[in-house]
């Protein structure tokens, strides 16, 4: 059974895991096995095998005695849950240091990401290339969203030009923001905005190192 598109909402915590579920049943592909079960997975990170065995529940697979689930087929259902199976072409917004490292960064479409354009405001950069992706100038971004039928932003740009890139995006039907910008965004309530901050993460780290008994 494959997971039916838009019959349940996966809680946020399970979303997180998915993906390391799915590193783990690409991996036993790659080896050629057949069968995993819920405590091999949840062994190898380090998981209660009780929360995996909940989180695979919502692909409905049901694995069989002694032998646990089919790898290829739990791999497909998750895929599927996280809509990796299906390709979303985005705009990144901001070619710089961090625009550029995500231009070119191959394993994207392992996720069903794909940037198709990228936008800039800096003249020295419009026309060039990044990785074969194409520079274009910001002005243009409303346009060619609306007529590239584009759902997915991606914003790399300079905080205090986050916002505005944000409505230039939603004005042309962008609904899933993916912003890399340390700032609040307004929008509507129909747009998803995913902050990704490693800030965020290195504040745990940190913190944590600060906690630890160095004596
Ligand atoms: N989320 C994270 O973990 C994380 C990590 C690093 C950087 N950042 C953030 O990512 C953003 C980019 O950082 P960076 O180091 O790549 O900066 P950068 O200066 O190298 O790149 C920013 C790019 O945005 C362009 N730009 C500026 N204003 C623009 C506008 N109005 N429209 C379109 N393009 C515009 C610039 O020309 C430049 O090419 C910053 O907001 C930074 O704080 C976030």
């Amino acid at each position: 059974m494959v997971l039916e598109k838009e019959t349940i909402t996966i809680p946020e915590p399970t979303l997180k895991r998915l993906p390391r579920y799915i590193d783990i049943l690409r991996n036993l592909t790659g080896k050629g096995e057949e069968y995993v079960s819920s405590s091999f997975i949840a062994s190898a990170l380090d998981l209660d095998p009780i929360q995996v065995r909940k989180d695979l529940s919502i692909t409905g697979i049901v694995g069989k005695p002694k032998l646990g689930f089919e790898v290829k087929e739990l791999l497909q259902s998750l895929l599927n849950a996280l809509n990796w199976n299906n390709k979303n072409e985005a705009f990144l917004v901001g070619a710089g240091s961090l625009g550029s490292a995500l231009l070119g960064y191959k394993g994207f479409k392992e996720y069903g990401l794909e940037i198709v354009a990228a936008f800039d405001n800096d003249p020295k950069k419009i026309g060039k290339r990044i990785d074969g992706i194409k520079i274009l100038p910001v002005g243009k971004l409303t346009e060619m969203a609306e007529r590239m039928h584009i759902h997915l932003g991606i914003i790399t740009a300079p905080a205090e030009a986050a916002q505005e890139i944000a409505d230039m995006l939603i004005e042309g039907g962008v609904i899933g923001i993916w912003n890399f910008a340390p700032v609040h965004l307004k929008v509507p309530a129909n747009i998803i905005v995913e902050n990704a901050q490693l800030s965020q993460s290195l504040a745990v780290l940190t913190h944590k190192l600060s906690k630890a008994s160095i004596i």
